[in-house]
Order: C-alpha cells, then sequence, then structure tokens
C-alpha cells in the first residue's frame, strides 16, 4: 500500500525474552496505527548485537519484559503516513537503535540525536505514550521516519543490517574525533561484531590496523581475510611491550570488565582509547598512563541517523562488507549463546522474512 496510511493497529509476531534467562519465543503484540510521519516496515533481516544479550539477560538492571530485541533491522516499506516524502512502499530501508528523540534539545538540534536525553530505544523503552518499543526481531515494525534510512541499491539486505549498529559505532568516533585521515595506526581490541567493522572501515580508511585479540585463536582470519596489518595476543606480554606507544587510537569493543592499562600503553602521544563496551562495572587506570602521553579515553554511542547514511555511503563506495553468518528465527537462542561465549564469525543476522516466526525453525 502506497502513502494514505491505514487506520488500523495491526498485530506483529517478534521473538521475545519474558525475564532475565533472556530466551527468546513466539510474542504476538498490536503495532500503532501508521501515522502521518510513520513508516510501516515488514522486516527482512535483523542483526544480533552484544548488546541485544546485554538487554535480554539485564545485565544493567534496567530490562523490561516482554522485550522483542532488535536493532540491526533491515526491511521493506509497506505503508507510509500522508506526511512521508522520502520514502515509498517496496523501498529497502534500515533501522538502527534510536526511533525518537525531543528535536529541541542542543544533541537534536545538531545532527547527534543519539545524544538527546530524550531519545527513545528502539526496544527496552516506551514512546512518550507509554506503550512499549519492541525491536527487530518481529514480523513488522511502525517507525518515525525520521529514524529511517535507505539502504543503498545493489547493497545485500543482509550485508547491510551490521552496518546499522557495528558499522556506525565505529564510523563514528572516527569521523567526531578527527581519525579518518588516511595513514593513522589504528588498534581494534575484541574481534567481535563492533570489531570486524572496526577492521574494514579503518582499513578503508587507510589506516594501519592492528587487532588486540584476547587468544591467538583470530590470527590468521584478521591479517589473511579481514585485512588487518598486524595481530597482538594480549595474553603475550612481550609482544604487547614491543608495540607500546605505537598507536592513535584504540577502539575498545570488549563488552566486559577488562583492564585499561595494557592498552593505554598501546597508544603514542595525543592517542585516544575509545571505549565501545557495555560494562556495568568500574573500569580503572593510575591517572600518569592518561598524563605522560596527553591520551585520552572517550566514548561513543552509535551514531546519527546522518552518520548512518554516511556510513552506508561509505561502505557502497568503498566496497566495505559485513561478514556474517544468515541464521533462521528458530536458531536465535543458539546464535544468542554462541556470541556469548565467542563463537561467531563474525555477526549473525537472522533471515526474519524467511522464519516462520510462529515457533518452527
Ligand atoms: N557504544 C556503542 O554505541 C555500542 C556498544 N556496543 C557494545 O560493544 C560491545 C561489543 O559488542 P559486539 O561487537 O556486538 O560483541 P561481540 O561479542 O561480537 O564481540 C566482542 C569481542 O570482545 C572480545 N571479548 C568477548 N568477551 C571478552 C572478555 N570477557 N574479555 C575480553 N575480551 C572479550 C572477543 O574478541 P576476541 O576474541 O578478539 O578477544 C569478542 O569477539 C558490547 O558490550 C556491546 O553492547 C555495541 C554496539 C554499539
Ligand atoms: O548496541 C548498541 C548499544 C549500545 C549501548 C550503549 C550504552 C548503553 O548503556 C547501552 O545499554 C547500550
Ligand atoms: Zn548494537
Ligand atoms: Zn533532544
Amino acid at each position: 500500500m502506497a502513502s494514505g496510511a491505514t487506520q488500523t493497529e495491526r498485530t506483529a509476531v517478534g521473538w521475545a525474552a519474558r525475564d532475565a534467562a533472556g530466551h527468546l519465543s513466539p510474542f504476538s503484540y498490536t503495532l500503532r496505527k501508521t501515522g502521518p510521519e510513520d513508516v510501516a516496515i515488514k522486516v527482512l533481516y535483523c542483526g544480533i548485537c552484544h548488546t541485544d544479550i546485554h538487554q535480554a539477560k539485564n545485565h544493567l538492571g534496567m530490562s523490561r519484559y516482554p522485550m522483542v530485541p532488535g536493532h540491526e533491522v533491515v526491511g521493506e516499506v509497506e505503508e507510509v503516513g500522508a506526511e512521508v516524502t522520502k520514502f515509498r512502499a517496496g523501498d529497502v530501508v534500515g533501522v538502527g537503535l534510536i526511533v525518537g528523540c525531543c528535536r529541541q534539545c542542543h544533541p537534536c538540534k545538531s545532527s547527534n540525536e543519539q545524544y538527546c536525553p530524550k531519545k527513545v530505544w528502539s526496544y527496552n523503552d516506551v514512546y512518550p505514550d507509554g506503550k512499549p518499543t519492541q525491536g527487530g526481531f518481529s514480523s513488522a515494525m511502525v517507525v518515525d521516519h525520521k529514524f529511517v534510512v535507505k539502504i543503498p541499491v545493489g547493497m545485500a539486505p543482509e550485508q547491510a543490517a551490521p552496518l546499522l549498529c557495528a558499522g556506525v559505532t565505529v564510523y563514528s568516533p572516527l569521523k567526531r574525533f578527527n581519525l579518518a585521515a588516511p595513514g593513522l595506526r589504528g588498534g581494534v581490541l575484541g574481534l567481535g561484531g563492533v570489531g570486524h567493522m572496526g577492521v574494514k572501515l579503518a582499513k578503508a580508511m587507510g589506516h594501519h590496523v592492528t587487532v588486540i585479540s584476547s587468544s591467538d585463536k583470530k590470527r590468521g582470519e584478521a591479517v589473511d581475510h579481514l585485512g588487518a596489518d598486524a595481530f597482538l595476543a594480549s595474553s603475550d606480554a612481550a609482544a604487547m611491550a614491543a608495540a607500546a606507544g605505537t598507536l592513535d587510537y584504540v577502539i575498545d569493543t570488549v563488552p566486559a570488565h577488562h583492564p585499561l592499562e595494557p592498552y593505554l600503553a598501546l597508544l603514542g602521544l595525543d592517542g585516544k582509547l575509545i571505549v565501545m563496551g557495555v560494562i556495568g562495572q568500574p573500569l580503572s587506570f593510575l591517572s600518569p598512563m592518561l598524563m605522560l602521553g596527553r591520551k585520552s579515553i572517550a566514548g561513543s554511542f552509535v551514531g546519527s541517523v546522518e552518520e548512518a547514511e554516511e556510513t552506508l555511503a561509505f561502505c557502497k563506495d568503498k566496497g566495505v562488507t559485513s561478514q556474517i553468518e544468515v541464521v533462521k528465527m528458530g536458531y536465535v537462542n543458539e546464535a544468542l549463546e554462541r556470541l556469548e561465549r565467542n563463537d561467531v564469525r563474525y555477526r549473525f543476522v537472522v533471515d526474519v522474512a524467511g522464519s516462520n516466526l510462529d515457533g518452527a525453525a
């Protein structure tokens, strides 16, 4: 259906966690009517980010159930509201972590809406009217057009999904911290979903990229397949010492408590440690580790809608793709378990439209 939206609420079937065990199972719920500024989307694919585990398992103590996770969503537009001009039925589009903001604060007015104090998360949140948000492990979503991006023509939809969180999460800080110029020396700590996009994007920006991994297991793939220039196992004290002071930045994607000092030591003058992992315990470091080298520790939270569009365009232009394992929804719980035990190369993407969402694999 084209413009002139339906006046009825519709039922969606998602896969929801009911409690902190984080096990997903079929769940029916009602989508809001497609409002004048809304886009109704049939979900095709949705990537699985480690954040989906943190949220489903209540790692931060703020989870609400039932919860349909998923925030690397690619779908097909089914219907648009009367005021939507950028999209039409049949377009292939993407949605990330944020689906609402106030539009009035400084972050909103400066295209940093992901930092709006009133931002609405795509799941595990509520809209201003109190209705829960639900994510992309679902047959459909209704999303304000401001938070919808077009997937470039010619980009495979399943390939595009990880760019909507993992990709933009790396692209945004590299741009904002002036770390996008060619010739820089970067480190990527933790070679998972975000980390592998870090390697690919940084290489496409012309950086010399070192992967820093918890073991030697991923060395071959990092160098031979993903194109990393160097590889460090963080347990190899001699190799870590030899690399001290050599990097302009380290993108730290570790999703669990870990020491910062080994990675601060890798930075040269003015180097930046950019912390990405969602970690519910204090991290610590000795202040001279920062002062002796004018180093900084920074954080960054996904990216803006504008940056998501830039990430997609950059990847299309440079031929950057994600490396994914496509699975059906019936496998989603195994996929979550495998992700949690670091057994995925490098992002699971659920083939939502190709799955029987009512239960069977
Ligand atoms: N700031 C933001 O906006 C965003 C934050 N995130 C967060 O970033 C983190 C990473 O997400 P994602 O890439 O999807 O996760 P993955 O699980 O795909 O990757 C994390 C990687 O970190 C390493 N790792 C895992 N566990 C440990 C551990 N206990 N100690 C040391 N290293 C470990 C592994 O790499 P290796 O085998 O190489 O050691 C693993 O592949 C999560 O906390 C997620 O919530 C995600 C997206 C956006
Ligand atoms: O996957 C993206 C989410 C990142 C994130 C960052 C900070 C935070 O508190 C979260 O709950 C998630
Ligand atoms: Zn994510
Ligand atoms: Zn705002």
